[in-house]
């Protein structure tokens, strides 16, 4: 099964930073269409001289290029220092846009995205929507120039069943920020610190041991947390029903 294929046909495929096309060439045989963002004018010159069929090539930043709409997969090998601005870009689009990713990104990095150093603050802020694996690593010998890590994909996949709905994904994301910011090592202590805001109960109705350890939280236990913590807005109960 191919990528285009797992992620939907109605889908773009947008590759970031395409420098020479080592990668274009190869996306471009699938016969889906695929817009590569270079921001070296250079490269994008050499790129759409080429004429490589189904392509279109963008000379724009990818952090602030408008992306376009609807359904999109990514597909890149990062740059190092910009890697996780341009992640978050494509996570911040929602599950319902950002169906898949693969990212070539320094080996380090794919290991703390899965889960190689505990739970941290970008993964819970991101798993409720979405999964993270560690997909073909590559020795960095087959680079040029020889960059100072081995390199590995990171695969990222939209949950088809989202723990959280997307429409508070900014209140979970807080949620999430402000437990982290106790720098409490248990979520009980993460709690308690809280209590002002969350109120002292709120762990109570979570199915979460309060001595787990924050950097432990599974993504299903976050969400429950969160849950139990903040509870959805009212509804608004028409005339009709109210009678
Ligand atoms: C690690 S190289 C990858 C090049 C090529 N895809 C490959 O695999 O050989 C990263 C590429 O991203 C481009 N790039 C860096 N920052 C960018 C940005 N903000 N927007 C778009 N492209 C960017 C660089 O010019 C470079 O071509």
């Amino acid at each position: 099964m191919t990528g285009a294929e797992s992620a939907g046909n109605d889908s773009v495929t947008v590759e970031v930073g395409p420098g020479a096309g080592r990668i274009t060439k190869e996306l471009v045989r699938d016969g889906h269409p695929i817009v590569a963002v270079e921001v070296d004018p250079h490269w994008a010159d050499r790129l759409a001289e080429l004429e490589l069929p189904n392509l279109t090539v963008v000379n724009d930043d990818f952090t602030t290029w408008p992306l376009p709409d609807g359904p999109l997969r990514f597909i890149g090998n990062l740059p190092f220092g910009t890697g996780t601005r341009m992640l978050r870009r494509c996570l911040a689009l929602g599950p319902d846009r950002c169906r898949e990713g693969v990212f070539l990104l320094q080996k380090q990095y794919t290991r703390k995205r899965t889960g190689a150093y505990g739970g941290n603050l970008f993964n819970a802020q991101w798993e409720p929507w979405y999964t993270f694996r560690r997909g073909l690593g590559f020795p960095r010998q087959e680079f040029a120039p020889v960059p100072g890590s081995d390199t590995e994909t990171l695969l990222v996949r939209s949950r088809p069943r989202p723990l959280a709905p997307w429409s508070r994904h900014a209140a979970y994301q807080r949620f999430v920020e402000d437990v982290f910011n106790t720098s409490r090592l248990t979520i009980g202590e993460a709690a308690r610190a809280l209590d002002r805001r969350a109120g002292p109960g709120w762990l109570r109705g979570a199915r979460v041991p309060p001595g787990l350890r924050v950097k432990d939280i599974t993504a299903e236990q976050w969400a429950d947390l969160f849950h139990a913590c903040t509870p959805p807005p009212a509804r608004r109960i028409s005339p009709q029903r109210r009678r």
